[in-house]
Formats: structure tokens, sequence, C-alpha cells
């Protein structure tokens, strides 16, 4: 397939495609601007995941960076974290959550090494300028959910499931057989862009994959999660997407979400980041 290729995108396209020469750029500006260690790399972009707003990174954590999180996610969160009403998540499995605002209240409170609270910011700023760069944002963008997620198999469940482990959806509107997305309640219609910044590989299934549609023999392209890996996507109807059922283990990773609404924007940041200041 072509660069520009839009045959299957839907919603808004005023989004930028871009071709080898312009991602390296990219790529070495990411650097440039980075800490001198980091190996941020948009490795995959639109033409190979099939779809103009979407891409793939690699490097955003070292292994020992991922162990951390995962063990602060088993050892700090919820079940069920995150959504009040209606979790799209399936009832094999389990799902754990940690917000922003627990990992400050932990790390005030002397439970969470500030080091660790750091390490969240630091990957999560990275993550935000992978977006940026990529889909040339040139307005303010907030971050407006920070979430660090485990999704583990109930014990003893079957290996031969069918069900999802997050039924394909758009992450700002409510998606519809017939393909109409409608930018209503209870979807986060101020998500302008996402990010899933995996933290492992240590479980069967559980893979990323973007859909044309919501059904699953609908699937585009698939991502499989990795200590370090992040998938970056515009949050509207042209990335519809869903996580395959975890079969055995946990998948850990951290998600965030993007806004150009600044009233949605993630307050307790502000927070984290006087508080990392004064620290
Ligand atoms: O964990 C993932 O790979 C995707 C999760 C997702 O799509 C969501 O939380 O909206
Ligand atoms: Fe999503």
């Amino acid at each position: 397939m072509g660069f520009g290729d839009g045959k299957q995108f839907r919603g808004n396209q005023n989004y930028a495609v871009f071709d080898t020469e312009v991602l390296l750029s990219i790529n070495i500006q990411i650097r440039r601007r980075g800490k001198q260690n980091s190996k941020l790399e948009i490795v995959k972009s639109g033409p190979d995941l099939k779809g103009a707003n979407r891409f793939v990174a690699e490097g955003l954590l070292w292994k020992n960076q991922c162990r951390s999180l995962v063990d602060i996610i088993k050892k700090f969160s919820i079940v069920g974290d995150g959504y009040d009403t209606g979790s799209p998540h399936t009832k094999m499995e389990t799902f754990e959550g940690m917000s922003l605002e627990r990992a400050i209240l932990l790390t005030y409170y002397g439970l969470l090494k500030i080091k660790y609270l750091k390490m969240i910011v630091q990957v999560s700023e990275d993550a935000k300028q992978s977006i940026t760069r990529y889909f040339r944002v040139e307005k303010p963008l907030y971050f407006t959910y920070t979430h660090l997620v485990c999704r583990s198999a109930l014990k003893g469940i079957s290996k031969n499931r069918t069900d999802l482990s997050h039924e394909i959806h758009a992450d700002n509107c409510n998606i519809y057989p017939d393909g109409i997305c409608e930018k209503q309640p209870p979807s986060y219609i101020w998500r302008d862009y996402s990010a899933i910044i995996y933290l492992n590989n240590d479980f069967d299934g559980g893979e990323f994959f973007f859909s044309s549609n919501t059904q699953p023999e609908s699937i585009e392209t698939i991502v499989q999660p990795a200590c370090g890996r992040m998938v970056g996507f515009s949050s509207g109807s042209e990335n519809l997407h869903g996580v395959n059922a975890v079969r055995k283990g946990s998948r850990c990773a951290l998600a965030l979400w993007f806004t150009f609404d600044e009233i949605y924007r993630e307050k307790v940041r502000d927070w984290v980041y006087d508080f990392l200041d004064e620290g």
C-alpha cells in the first residue's frame, strides 16, 4: 500500500502522513530534545499500520523501569479503577488501575519512592513529545488522563475463550455496528490523542489491534505489547481498536490520553510538577 492511500480511513483526516525521510528527521529531533541516553524511536508509521493517524515507537522505557512500574501497579492499584459505570472490559479478567492522583498521594504519604513518580512523569512527557512531533501539533496539547493498568486472566479460566479483553471501540466516540461514531458521553469526547506504553510481554494473548469496523474479523493490524513499546494514535473513529483476550498471566501498560481542551486537562499534574520541583 502506498503512502496516503486513505480508503480505509474515516472521520477527521486532517492529520499528517509521513514518508520515511520525514520520519527519520522526527526521530533525530526527538533524540536531540530528549535525554542523552533516550533511545525513543518511531519504528512504524501510518502506512505500515494500515491507517494514517497511527504510529508505533520503541525505547520509551528500559527493562528495569518496566519491572518497577509493573511491581508498583501490582502493589498499589485498585480493581476496576477508572471506570465508574459500564466497564468495557471482559469479565474473564481482572482490571487493576492506578491513576496519577493515586501515585502522587502515595508519594506524598511516603509509600511510593519519589523516583517512581519522576519516572512516570518522564515517560509520559516523552510520549507526549512523540505525539506532538508525529502529528505536527502546533497548539497547546494537555494531558487529560494517566492510567497505569494491568489486565490479568482469572485463574482457572478456559484458554479457548472467544471474548476480547477490551471490545472494539474509539476513544472519543460511541461506535455503533453501522459504523456511526457518536461524539456523546459515556465516551470521553474531549480526548484527541491516545498513547499506550507497554510494560511487559510475559503473558499469553493480549495483542492490541486496529480494526476497520466493529467485527473482530476486521482486524487491520496488530501491535504486540513489549516493554517500552508505544502505540500512538488520534482518538477518533479513524482508529477503532481493541485488545485480544489475555489468556494467561498479567498484561500491564501505561495509558495516556491528550486533549486540546484546557478544561479537561489533568489538573493533578500541576500538583505533581510543583511537588517534584520542590523535592
Ligand atoms: O491496553 C491497550 O492496548 C489499549 C487500551 C485501550 O484501548 C483503552 O484503554 O482505551
Ligand atoms: Fe482505547
